[in-house]
């Protein structure tokens, strides 16, 4: 059984807590410092990556978090996890970990209509995938040591680097639990 620690300053973090339970493992809502110890796995949900940014530095989880993901804690962000992870943002900088050797696009959808759902082909899941996406980003850029793992419509929509994950669209607002059984995969 692995500890997975799922960021619960804001957004989408219930879901993803729901997910890893229903696969079986240990799931803790994160909202201080003190709670990063002792943990297999680490998930930035969805959700208002201007506030999580800012959230993150005010309650110190910032750099502490920034040293558990360079000494290779596998991390997976969803949606604005992706902003976060990334190492630049083109549009609308915001507070972040910047871990990841991508350029991210905020909102690149659209702000208002922005929301939509697909299937996708992920990389080492068999079929598709539905794809739920919120004012979500992509990735314009991956940089070395990237491997990209699903496009939609000539977008990136989810790439991964060494220990870290992400994807620009929620798999924990589907039934689907291919999605974190990849990440579980990737401890250990
Ligand atoms: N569903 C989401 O996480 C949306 C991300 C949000 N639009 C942002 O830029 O932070």
């Amino acid at each position: 059984m692995k500890k997975i620690g799922v960021l619960a300053l804001q957004g989408a973090f219930i879901e993803h807590i729901k997910m890893i339970k229903l696969l079986g493992h240990e799931a803790i809502p994160i909202r201080k410092a003190e709670q990063l110890g002792n943990l297999d796995g680490i998930i930035l949900p969805g959700g208002e990556s201007t506030a999580i940014g800012k959230l993150m530095r005010e309650f110190d989880l910032k750099d502490r978090m920034i040293e558990l993901i360079k000494n290779g804690i596998p991390v997976w962000g969803t949606c604005a996890g992706l902003i976060l992870l990334a190492e630049k943002i083109k549009n609308d900088p915001i507070v972040h970990l910047g871990t990841m050797n991508i350029t991210a696009v905020r909102n690149s959808y659209g702000r208002q209509l922005g929301s939509f759902v697909c299937n996708g082909k992920i990389k080492g899941i068999e079929g598709e995938f539905p794809m739920v996406f919120i004012r979500a980003p992509h990735i314009e850029r991956v940089g070395q040591g990237v491997s990209i793992l699903a496009e939609i419509d000539d977008q990136i929509v989810a790439a991964q680097q060494d220990n870290m994950l992400v994807t620009s669209f929620h798999p924990e607002l589907t039934e689907d639990l291919r999605m974190h059984q990849y990440f579980i995969n990737m401890i250990s």
